[in-house]
């Protein structure tokens, strides 16, 4: 399925799972096709498609794959398409949205259905679809709230490569900018580097300038008065609003508020976890010390290693708003994000 984004992270071909190979921007465009399951867990597991929205969405079409060949091979189809949804559920640990995906796919698998190949790809075009107008919906909310800012920050890659497309933080920046020349600064986002390699490339893809700042900077740009707002995706928000972001969110929320800028976090309720109070039940993935460390660290013998958490918990009391497709919660500290679940 192609939507009318001019950067995709990923699209379904028909038969086959198109990703683009993050781990290789800016400098290379590769795209990979996966035929099966164990295929997008891996890409999921690298890297190549990352984004919590952009996970959930390559997870469903990787329970399509998964249906398609072994409702092909087997009458034991059902017990080969769970133990390939475990396996895509061990891919990473922290975005809710890839098991809120799965639990959509296995809901449809629940059905008993004779044949459910029309209706499991129905299902994950749907995800696809719905996150694609969460994210132009978001984008109309956020932009409203930013009416009149002289300037932004974004950390990481909340952008159409972290989504079905137009993204959450960076489709609240577009939809901002289209409105007025806002001046957008984007965090490098150590060690992984989606706000130097993702972000600044996207954003130039639809003709939005981005001043890039090493992540040490921030405190000095927000001192200097430049901007108002930090707009940040998320990867998982607890019941009372606590969010869940990339590494260095939480010592950008702590800043902010020292420094009188306001914090927004953007994320489609799929990224709510409602079975969860607050923040610290997140589980933090720690990736490979290899992702941080030089290589001339990594003998056997050396005496430097490298901790290596990939995500941190923002407390709502340091969040100005949560935005979502259902709404937008401000002041979250006050009464969670819990009015959003029965919302339309
Ligand atoms: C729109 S969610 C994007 C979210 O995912 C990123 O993590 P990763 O690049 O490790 O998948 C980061 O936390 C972004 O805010």
């Amino acid at each position: 399925m192609r939507n009318n984004e001019t950067v995709q992270a990923l699209e379904w071909t028909g038969n086959a799972l198109k990703v683009l190979d993050q781990r290789q921007l800016p400098e290379t465009i590769v795209y990979d096709e996966y035929k099966d399951a164990a295929g997008v867990t891996e890409a999921i597991a690298t890297m190549r498609v990352r984004g919590a929205p952009a996970i959930g969405i390559a997870a469903a079409y990787g329970v399509v794959l998964s249906v398609r060949k072994q409702y092909a091979q087997s009458n034991q189809w059902r017990q080969k398409v769970t133990a390939d949804i475990d396996r895509l559920a061990k891919s990473r640990p922290t975005a809710v949205n890839l098991f809120w995906a799965l639990n959509q796919m296995k809901a449809v698998l629940a059905k008993q259905l004779d044949n459910p190949l029309a209706a499991i790809l129905a299902c994950a075009e749907k995800i696809h679809r719905d996150d694609i107008a969460a994210n132009h919906k978001m984008g109309e909310l956020g932009a409203d709230i930013l009416a009149g800012a002289k300037g932004v920050m974004t950390h990481c890659n909340a952008g159409a490569l972290a989504t079905g497309g137009y993204g959450t933080a960076l489709g609240v920046i577009r939809s901002a900018y289209q409105r007025e020349r806002i001046n957008v600064y984007a965090g490098e986002t150590r060690p992984w580097l989606q706000g130097a390699r993702l972000t600044v490339w996207e954003l130039a893809q639809d003709g939005i300038p981005t001043t890039l700042i090493a992540d040490s900077a921030a405190a000095w740009l927000m001192k200097s008065g430049a901007i108002d707002w930090i707009v940040v995706g998320a990867d998982r928000i607890a019941a009372n609003g606590d969010a869940a972001n990339k590494i260095g969110t939480y010592s950008l929320a702590v800043l902010a508020k020292r420094h009188g800028v306001k914090l927004m976090v953007v994320a489609p309720t799929s990224t709510i976890d409602w079975s969860i109070d607050n923040g610290d039940q997140i589980e933090i993935e720690q990736r490979s010390q290899n992702e941080l460390l030089p290589a001339c660290y990594l003998e056997e013998d050396s005496l430097v290693s490298a901790w290596n958490p990939v995500f941190d918990v923002t407390p709502a009391e340091l969040i100005s708003a949560i935005v979502t497709e259902r709404g937008v919660v401000l002041n979250p500290a006050e009464q969670g994000v819990r009015g959003l679940k029965n919302a339309i």
